[in-house]
């Protein structure tokens, strides 16, 4: 269980989030909506130790980490998967893959990345910023996941993609959370979030506006109200 407590933040004498609580249980997926400049990207931040808050906690697992630097996050299992996709455009796809990988565990990264999204294994030796969107993000997404992550933080995924790459990725993600992983999926596509979520919450203007199932929400007058396009 990933668990924010209270949690207010911001930047230089600006707050943006305001007390807010969340809670990501193991083996499901946790979406994230809310308007631009509501304070999702920045709740991130906190929750990857980007950003430390100035009141409130951080908690995995009912212990304490508020405050902690990101790489001491990382080693509790905590992975980013940030907006823009974090990949390293000029190397290849494979050197892109190793670099996750622990040494000595090399071929069985290898293999894990293609058993995610067999696309890959086809162009492992195509330098990753050649590739189209869709493949950059699914190679984001294998980098991930060949960490082992408990806990993934993922910022619009799926923003700018072709509707049947977006199949593939939620996909993907609702096997993570089968797996076990923990997931809390930042997205504007409203309809998939919801169809992939087990629950969700509504961030407006740095609070927490709803917090429940999908099955509360009327997607249409959620994407109307508070997130506008790309429903
Ligand atoms: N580095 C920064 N310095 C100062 N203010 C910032 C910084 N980053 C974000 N903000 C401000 O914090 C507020 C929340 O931004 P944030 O990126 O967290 O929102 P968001 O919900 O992710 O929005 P979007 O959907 O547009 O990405 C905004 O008003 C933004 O201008």
């Amino acid at each position: 269980m990933f668990e924010l407590r209270n949690i207010s933040a911001g930047y230089s004498g600006t707050q943006v989030l305001r007390g807010v609580n969340l809670k990501i249980p193991a083996s499901s997926v946790v979406a994230l909506l809310g308007p631009n400049g509501a304070g999702k990207t920045t709740l991130l931040r906190v929750a990857t130790g980007l950003l430390k808050p100035t009141s409130g906690q951080l908690l995995i697992d009912g212990e304490d980490v508020t405050g902690a630097a990101p790489h001491k996050l990382v080693e509790k299992g905590v992975c980013h998967v940030p907006e823009g996709r974090g990949v390293f455009r000029s190397l290849s796809v494979r050197d892109n893959l190793l670099l996750q990988a622990v040494k000595g565990d090399q071929s069985e990264a290898l293999n894990r990345a293609v058993t995610a999204f067999p696309r890959l294994g086809e162009r492992m030796a195509q330098t990753a910023g050649t590739m189209s969107g869709g493949e950059q993000q699914m190679l984001a997404l294998a980098r991930a996941y060949i960490q082992k992550p408990r806990f993934i933080l993922l910022d619009e995924v799926s923003m700018g993609l072709a509707p049947k790459v977006v199949d593939e990725i939620f996909a993907f993600l609702e096997m993570l959370a089968r797996e076990g992983a923990s997931l809390l999926l930042v997205e504007q596509y409203v309809t998939r979030a919801l169809a992939a979520a087990d629950f969700v919450f509504l961030l407006n203007r740095g609070s927490v506006a709803f917090a429940g199932q999908p099955a509360e929400i009327d997607a249409e007058e959620l994407a109307e109200r508070y997130v506008g396009a790309g429903h």
